[in-house]
Formats: C-alpha cells, sequence, structure tokens
C-alpha cells in the first residue's frame, strides 16, 4: 500500500524495505495486506449537457437523483440519442467510485459487493462498467444477475450543477448471502451510501444491513456517504437515528449537513452530527472541505497554523491531532479542521461530478494505511493509542483536498492514475526524507 498523501514519511512506508545493514540476516518481510469493502447499485454514468426545460420536460429536480421508471427512461434516453446530447458514458455509482479512486490511489485492494449481468456483450453498459473499473477493485464477489445493470443520467446544467436520474435495471438485487462474511470483519472499513437505503422492495437495502452487521460484530468502521440532500430532507430524524446506531464515519456536502442536522453552518452541523457518529468529512464546494471528530485530551496536539474564526471560535486549535472513535477516548475533545481548495481550484471546472467521493476515498487510504501500518509495525509509536487514522485532521484535509481537485481537473468522477509523487507547487522542505 502507498503512503497516503505526499509529504515525509519517517515511520512508514514502504515497510517491507529492510535496513541494509541487517538485509543478509533478516528473512525477507513480506508485508501483510490490507483491503476495504463497499456496497453499491452498480450504475453506468451516461452524461449530457442540458438546459432546465429539459429538466422539466422529463419532471426531474435539478440537483436531485430521482429513481425513474422504464418508459420514462426509454423518453428520455431516446430525447437524448435524438439531439446527440449525450457527451460520455463510464462507469459511475458513489461508492464505485470511491472504491475505484481508492485502489487507484493506494494501489490496494478494495472488494465490492453488487450485481453484474449474468450475460454481457461487448459495448454493452455492463461491458463497460467492468472496463472502467481499476483491476485492484476486485470484482469477483459481484452477484449475477439476469439483466441490465442500472443507468444514471447524469444531466449537467449550465452552471455546473448535476441532476441524476436513474433507471435502476437490476442495481438493486443484491441479497444479502452475497456479501462475504471473512472479508467485511478483515477489512480496514465499511463504505456505505444512503442511496441503498432506498430500494423499496428490492433486497439491496438488507444486504446493505447484513453488512453492518458483520462489520460491528469485528469493529471495522462504517462510512457512510449521503448522496444527496433531498434523501435526508425526507425524514432527518430517521437518518439521526440510523447514523447513531450504525456509523463510524459520515461523509457528506455542506446541503447535506444542513438537511440532516436544520444547521446551516457547516461547523455547527458538524457539531452537532458528532453526536451520531466518530468522525465527519463535509465538504463544502468552493469553500474547500472541513473535517470534525474526537481525539483524547491526553494526545491532542496544537496547530501550527493560524487559527480560524468561525461559530466555533479558533476551531482548528488542535487539528493535528489524529482522529479516535469517542468510545476509546477517556477525555473526548471535539477538533474541527478546514482547508481551502488546492490552489484555489482548476482554472475551468467542466463539473463537480464526483469531486466529493474523491474527498472520502483520500479519507479511507489514511484509515486503511493506519490498518496496514498497525498490522506490519506493530511497535511503532504511531500505535502508542488507537487512532482511527494514520494521519491529522489538518493533514487528511489536505490530501482529501488534493484529490478533489484532480478529479476537478478532469472529466469523469474516477482518477485515471494516482497522484504525482511531486509537486512543484508544495515547497521543497515538505520532501525532506
Ligand atoms: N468551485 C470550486 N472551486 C474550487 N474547488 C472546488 C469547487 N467545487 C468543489 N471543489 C473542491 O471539491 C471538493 C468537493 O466538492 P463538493 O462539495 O462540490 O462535493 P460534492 O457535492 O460532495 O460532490 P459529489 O457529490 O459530486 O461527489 C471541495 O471540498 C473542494 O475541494
Ligand atoms: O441512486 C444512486 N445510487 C448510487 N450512486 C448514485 C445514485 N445517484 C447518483 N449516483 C452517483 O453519484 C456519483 C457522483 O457522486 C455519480 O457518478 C452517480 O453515478
Amino acid at each position: 500500500m502507498k503512503f497516503p498523501g505526499q509529504r515525509k514519511s519517517k515511520h512508514y512506508f514502504p515497510v517491507e524495505s529492510r535496513d541494509p545493514l541487517t538485509n543478509e540476516l533478516n528473512p525477507v518481510i513480506s508485508p501483510k495486506h490490507t483491503h476495504i469493502t463497499g456496497i453499491d447499485q452498480t450504475l453506468v454514468d451516461i452524461e449530457a449537457h442540458v438546459d432546465q426545460a429539459f429538466i422539466d420536460r422529463h419532471q426531474l429536480v435539478k440537483g436531485n437523483s430521482l429513481l425513474i421508471d422504464d418508459l420514462a427512461a426509454q423518453t428520455l434516453y431516446q430525447e437524448l440519442q435524438d439531439k446527440q446530447l449525450i457527451t460520455a458514458e463510464f462507469a459511475g455509482g458513489t461508492i464505485g467510485n470511491t472504491l475505484h479512486n481508492y485502489s487507484t490511489l493506494a494501489d490496494g485492494r478494495s472488494v465490492m459487493f453488487g450485481v453484474m449481468s449474468q450475460n454481457i456483450t461487448i459495448g454493452d453498459y455492463a461491458y463497460r462498467y467492468l472496463c472502467n473499473t481499476s483491476s485492484r477493485v476486485d470484482l469477483n464477489y459481484l452477484q449475477a444477475v439476469n439483466g441490465p445493470v442500472g443507468r444514471c443520467f447524469t444531466l449537467i446544467s449550465d452552471c455546473g450543477e448535476r441532476t441524476f436520474a436513474i433507471s435502476k435495471g437490476h442495481m438493486d438485487k443484491l441479497t444479502p448471502e452475497f456479501i462475504d462474511e471473512k472479508l467485511v470483519k478483515t477489512g480496514a472499513a465499511l463504505t456505505l451510501t444512503a442511496y441503498l437505503m432506498r430500494a423499496g422492495d428490492d433486497p439491496i437495502t438488507q444486504a446493505a444491513m447484513q453488512a453492518i452487521e458483520y462489520a460491528h460484530q469485528a469493529n471495522v468502521p462504517v462510512v457512510l456517504t449521503l448522496g444527496t440532500r433531498f434523501l435526508i430532507e425526507d425524514d432527518p430524524k430517521w437518518w439521526q437515528q440510523f447514523i447513531s446506531e450504525h456509523v463510524t464515519v459520515l461523509a457528506m456536502n455542506e446541503e447535506e449537513a444542513e438537511a440532516l442536522t436544520g444547521e446551516s453552518d457547516v461547523l455547527l452541523a458538524c457539531e452537532k452530527a458528532l453526536e451520531w457518529c466518530d468522525l465527519i468529512l463535509c465538504t463544502a464546494g468552493s469553500r474547500g472541505l472541513f473535517m470534525a471528530g474526537y481525539t483524547d485530551e491526553a494526545f491532542k496536539r496544537t496547530t501550527s497554523h493560524t487559527l480560524l474564526p468561525g461559530a466555533i471560535p479558533e476551531f482548528n486549535q488542535y487539528e493535528f491531532s489524529r482522529p479516535m472513535l469517542k468510545t476509546d477516548c477517556e477525555q473526548a475533545l471535539k477538533v474541527y479542521s478546514h482547508i481551502a481548495p488546492f490552489m484555489g481550484g482548476p482554472e475551468k471546472i467542466t463539473n463537480t461530478n464526483g469531486a466529493g467521493d474523491g474527498a472520502l476515498s483520500a479519507l479511507l487510504h489514511d484509515m486503511a494505511a493506519n490498518v496496514f501500518h498497525r498490522s506490519n509495525v506493530e511497535q511503532s509509536s504511531k500505535h502508542r493509542f488507537e487512532a482511527l487514522s494514520y494521519s491529522s485532521f489538518a493533514q487528511i484535509c489536505k490530501y482529501a483536498n488534493r484529490v478533489s481537485y484532480e478529479v476537478l481537473a478532469q472529466h469523469s468522477p474516477r482518477l485515471s492514475r494516482g497522484l504525482p509523487e511531486r509537486e512543484e507547487s508544495l515547497e521543497e522542505a515538505y520532501w525532506e526524507r
């Protein structure tokens, strides 16, 4: 597994490299591997640029992700084709994207649970999904179904806002037996999306609940990303309850944070949501991103960055601490961190689709790196106490933000390659080894 983010890595990798002086004496160490798991609705994104009239005509809601029936999908697809509006088609799904990006960044294994068409022909959507997924994403546990995967019409408006219309195909047919207990229990994290809870009578919701149960039995962190504010707005109380019962790490954007907590200020929303979970990643578009979580009083570390004003004054004071589970803290302290977009954001943003998923994959990489390091270098001073991640809040913010920038700068929500090893924009001292 690669080092999470770019900086001095005095404690870390590669854990398999040996001391040249004792090379002859020591046996070759082959590191123990770490993986993460996730569940998704197998979806291909069909991207098109449309105007408001198009959205209205098809009874969609700007910014929302709505399920549409076969007839509506047929009409919509026909119009896109007739007017030659389709600009790209690639594998999507919020967890599919996250796992792909995780595997690309970490050069590590992720396992996806979901469905795949039994019969595939070259060029069809199922085929495209497989072609556009990193070979480090393990797709061997997918459940074969007798029908198509889902299609996600990704409609981009002039303002860059995206609206999703989902034609579900067989994407929700995943059954609980296809969740591999051992893989979930040995993973560094289980990643889920709120979309899994809107499957109606289809079994994917039960499959997700089964995976959550396995994760809880083995103390594997459950990571939930909220998807869209519309889903949360429908019943915030239900989501609050769900999160407090099942979720360790919550990923959302500021709109979803408001829908969940009723607080329009990101910091206050995070403060409230910390009552239900242990760690939060909240993206805030052109304002960058926030993290919030807990650390133990005994292990808090003071930032050397400027203290920031906000609804919680000097909120970033302890951002150099590492996130911990609240229950692992003797005296839990709430910690917040913020970062503005990397280099102010790319010069041109064609669309922001997947920028939030990208940030989450960086956080997952850092969490998995911690597990990886702990299982290989158990004696390291890093593991004197149980932390949820390898790096501090501030460092994860930096990394997550950098990955979002990369997603924004390219066209697809999935990274085509990892980050550059070294960057001109970062000062030389950063690289000192
Ligand atoms: N207009 C922008 N300028 C600069 N950076 C941006 C802009 N929009 C987004 N970003 C970067 O991308 C990150 C994620 O963006 P955003 O909050 O839009 O995610 P999101 O709504 O969760 O996206 P998605 O659901 O499509 O994955 C931000 O934290 C920031 O780093
Ligand atoms: O209902 C859904 N289930 C799973 N993924 C979805 C759904 N709606 C949209 N996306 C996915 O969200 C990604 C950007 O974050 C898009 O790639 C799209 O495929």
